[in-house]
């Protein structure tokens, strides 16, 4: 079966924050702007701006969006100098941005890829028209299987646990108008044990999520995302180009 490659909505060109590949390199590699969202610890969006800041992504933060403005990941966002908005508006609240708004300040921000990480809100068609394949979410279980409306979080892995399942782990999917329906890219299997909680589950998941981001992001950030002709997202291996995951 062919494939053929991703063509991103924002891969035109800006000379302004290329670097080059290689000391004396003739070719420049865009550094690609990454928008990550969150509602609460934000341990994956630490592991994603670490990653970027030692070099392993192509690419940087440039603003942190939460529906929580007191969240850790918010917090961190502050302590490292990368800003943070406030999206959905609430009605309570005077600060916050519509949806509108929110794409106009993400395309301010040249951003070319959306991260979402523990964001627990629905991503509006707008935003989603606004960065058509370019917007992903992490998600805590082997999708389909636990996904939708309710499960987030803890939720998800007690559902795991109740159902007998021997195997779960980390998803990244194609963000579309419903929750965890988009495409799927990339996943990772973590077994259950036989006297796991919840809490022991969460945590063994959680870290291979934390791998399983940073190397999706890189790949993006290195356009090394493909398509199946049968609709099917590929990552095409750093390692061995003829090869695909
Ligand atoms: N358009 C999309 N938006 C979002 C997606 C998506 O796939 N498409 N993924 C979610 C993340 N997510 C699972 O990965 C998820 C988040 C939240 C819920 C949920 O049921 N939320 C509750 C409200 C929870 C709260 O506000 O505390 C709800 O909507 O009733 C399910 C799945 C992010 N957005
Ligand atoms: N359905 C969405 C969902 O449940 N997302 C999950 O929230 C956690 C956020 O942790 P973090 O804030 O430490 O990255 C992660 O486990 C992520 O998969």
């Amino acid at each position: 079966m062919s494939v053929r490659r991703l063509e991103c909505s924002n891969n035109a060109e800006k000379v302004s924050n290329v670097v080059p590949e290689k000391e004396g390199s003739k070719s420049w590699v865009k550094r690609r702007k990454l928008a990550v969202f969150v509602s609460g610890g934000g341990s994956n969006f630490r592991s994603i701006n670490q990653a970027c800041i030692e070099g392993s992504v192509n690419g940087d933060v440039v603003v942190l969006v939460t529906n929580k403005h007191a969240c850790g990941g918010a917090q961190y966002a502050r302590d490292k100098g990368i800003p943070v908005i406030l999206f959905p508006k609430r009605k309570d609240e005077l600060n916050g941005l519509s949806s509108g708004d929110l794409v106009k300040v993400l395309r301010e921000f040249e951003v070319d890829f959306i991260l979402l990480a523990g964001y627990l809100k629905l991503i509006p068609p707008e935003l989603i028209q606004a960065y058509p394949r370019s917007i992903f979410n992490i998600h805590p279980s082997l999708l389909p299987a636990f996904g939708g409306e309710g499960y987030y979080g803890m939720e998800v892995h007690k559902a795991v646990i109740a159902s007998g399942a021997r195997y779960s782990g980390a998803t990244i999917h194609f963000v579309d108008e419903h929750y965890d329906t988009g495409r799927i890219l990339a996943q990772k299997a973590v077994p259950v044990l036989a006297n796991d909680t919840a809490e022991e589950l969460a945590a063994r998941v959680l870290r291979e999520e934390h791998k399983l981001y940073v190397k999706v992001t890189a790949a993006l950030c290195e356009d090394r995302i493909v398509w199946r002709e049968d609709g099917v997202p590929l990552i095409r291996s750093k390692e061995n180009p003829e090869e695909y995951y």
